[in-house]
């Protein structure tokens, strides 16, 4: 599927690799030494990779990163790529003395939330310049803080409550789709493409009004939805390589079929012939004073992106749970076969608190890099003891740190989950809230399992209510269970994915109507 995984990609390592030769020079010289130095954490296993591979190439994502966190707690220090940091004088050694480039891991509840929070604060530059490559530079995501706000608030029209619930029937009618095909598969069945497609399906529905059949929202979303290798630079992304060019093309097709959709509706809605209780872009569209038509044409490939694979991959990692829980899933589906006619989702306890479990076990972006746009102090729940014997409450980082956002290792916290947090456990969120701890009052319905701050998820509405229907329909129909050979591992490529061992995306599945 994709295309970075195709020919060009070692042609294009080399130019981007050469590309950078420079730029990394450079910043060998200017950078400064870390300020986090003794802060305890794992020892660097090459001088190039650092803990990078382990974090984000182990055969299972968390291998490495949840021993970790029962080592060092839930902050602690990673040596990152090129671990030599500086070439420094320091005169006190009379020589010159290397210093490290170290990566500040953050799991612990209120550094995260001053973090996410705080204007200090920014995505790094390598999630930015993929973010550019992806979206572009009018894309939600990308805007400045000052932008955000407003465009967001605009935006959020068509993720209402009230918004999302209009796009009921459009998740009936593909969770229909899916067990028609279900009906027409072989018993074990990858289920990896058909939840992608029906959540591509309904994106183009919901958001657009543009049918899935459409082979351009096809090629589109296989194109976006490529895993790109997260060693994308901005300025290499301009050569005239397959691989880049993809992503390019990609991010102008995206804009193209937004923009001609926009007009269409921007028409209508002056012909007085649009249907404002319809998509995401009739309802912006149709917004007396809302946003120009280019700005909302320019969110096409968020949309697509932001709202496909993470609700796939969710839906997907949680039937393999279901499949390892045989009671709960008999449970499950005694709980929606008893509600006949018009169902009402947020009232089916085993229903929302798996939904809820299989975010807070498999949050699909489950690291987030920042980096520190000054000085700043990070406040810490606990208490940590540095190398030195000395024991802090806060954090003191300069300017240019890169501080990840560890959401899988903080959703794994056992002081705020319980000692079974590393266990697929729906149950826990059946008595009051799963989550322990000072913060929990803070905390809304979901937990911050879509994330917080002013980037927290903008369709979570959207999200939810799209699996609680998927779900529903799936489960009510067919049984799940997991192949003996099974060997699927959740790997990180750029998000969350389930891998098969021959590295492709699948999650096979022997999947029997319920007779
Ligand atoms: C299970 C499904 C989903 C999960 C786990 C999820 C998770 C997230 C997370 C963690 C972020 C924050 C990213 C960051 O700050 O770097 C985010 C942002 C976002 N999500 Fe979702 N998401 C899901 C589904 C959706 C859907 C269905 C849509 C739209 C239809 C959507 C639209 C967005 C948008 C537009 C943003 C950017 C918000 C902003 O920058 O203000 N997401 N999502």
């Amino acid at each position: 599927m994709s295309t970075f995984a195709g020919q060009g990609l070692p042609f294009s390592l080399a130019i981007a690799a050469a590309g950078s030769i420079p730029f990394l020079l450079v910043y060998f010289v200017l950078r400064r030494p870390s300020t986090i130095r003794n802060i305890p954490g794992p020892p660097s296993q090459s001088w190039i990779f650092g803990n990078t591979q382990q974090l984000i190439l182990s055969t299972q994502y968390g291998d490495y990163e949840f021993g970790w966190l029962k080592s060092y707690g839930p902050v602690y220090r990673l040596r990152n790529c090129f671990g030599v940091r500086s070439v420094k004088l320091h005169v006190k050694f009379g020589g010159l003395i290397p210093a490290k480039q170290d990566r500040l891991m953050v799991a612990d509840p209120a550094a995260l939330s001053f973090i996410i929070n705080s204007p200090h604060f920014k995505a790094s530059p390598m999630l930015e310049n993929v973010v550019y490559l992806l979206h572009g530079p009018k894309s939600l995501i990308y805007v400045s803080a000052e932008e955000h706000k407003p465009l967001r608030a605009a935006l959020n029209v068509g993720f209402t409550a009230a918004a999302v619930r209009n796009y009921q029937s459009i998740f009936e009618k593909a969770a229909a789709r899916i067990t028609e095909k279900l009906d027409n598969s072989p018993s074990t069945v990858d289920i990896c493409p058909l939840l992608s497609f029906a959540t591509l399906s309904t994106i183009g529905e919901a958001v657009m009004a543009a049918s899935a059949s459409q082979s351009r929202l096809q090629i589109l979303a296989e194109a976006i939805a490529s895993h790109l290798p997260p060693w994308l630079f901005r300025a290499v992304a301009h050569l005239p390589t397959p691989d880049f060019k993809t992503a390019r093309d990609a991010k102008r097709l995206a804009y193209e079929l937004g923009n001609r959709i926009v007009r269409e509706k921007l028409l209508a809605a002056r012909e007085g012939q649009l249907d404002t209780d319809g998509d995401v872009f009739s309802v912006l569209c149709a917004t007396k004073d809302g946003l120009p038509g280019d700005i909302v044409a320019a969110q096409t490939s968020l949309f697509m992106v932001a709202g496909q694979e993470t609700t796939a991959t969710t839906l997907v990692l949680g039937l393999r749970e279901l499949a390892r829980l045989p009671n709960f899933q008999a449970d499950l589906r005694s709980e929606i076969t008893a509600h006949t006619g018009k169902v009402a989702y947020d009232s089916m306890p085993l229903l929302n608190a798996f939904i809820k479990e299989c975010l807070r076990m498999f949050p699909v972006v489950p690291i987030d890099d920042r980096i520190a746009r000054e000085d700043a102090v990070i406040p810490l729940s606990e208490k940590i003891t540095l190398s030195t014997g000395e024991e802090i409450s806060q954090i003191c980082i300069e300017k240019g740190q890169i501080v990840s956002v560890a959401i899988a290792s903080f959703q794994r916290l056992e002081s705020r989950w319980g000692e079974d947090a590393h266990e697929f456990n729906p149950n826990r969120w059946l008595h009051g809230t799963a989550y322990k701890g000072p913060e929990a009052e803070a905390l809304g319905p979901y937990a911050n399992l879509f994330f917080g701050g002013p980037h927290t998820c903008l369709g979570w509405r959207f999200a939810v209510l799209e699996m609680q229907v998927f779900i529903c329909e799936l489960v009510r129909q067919f049984s799940f269970a997991l192949p003996e050979d099974d060997a699927v591992r959740i790997r990180l490529a750029f998000s969350l994915h389930p891998m098969m061992p021959n590295g492709q995306k699948g999650a096979p599945m022997i999947v029997s109507r319920i007779s």
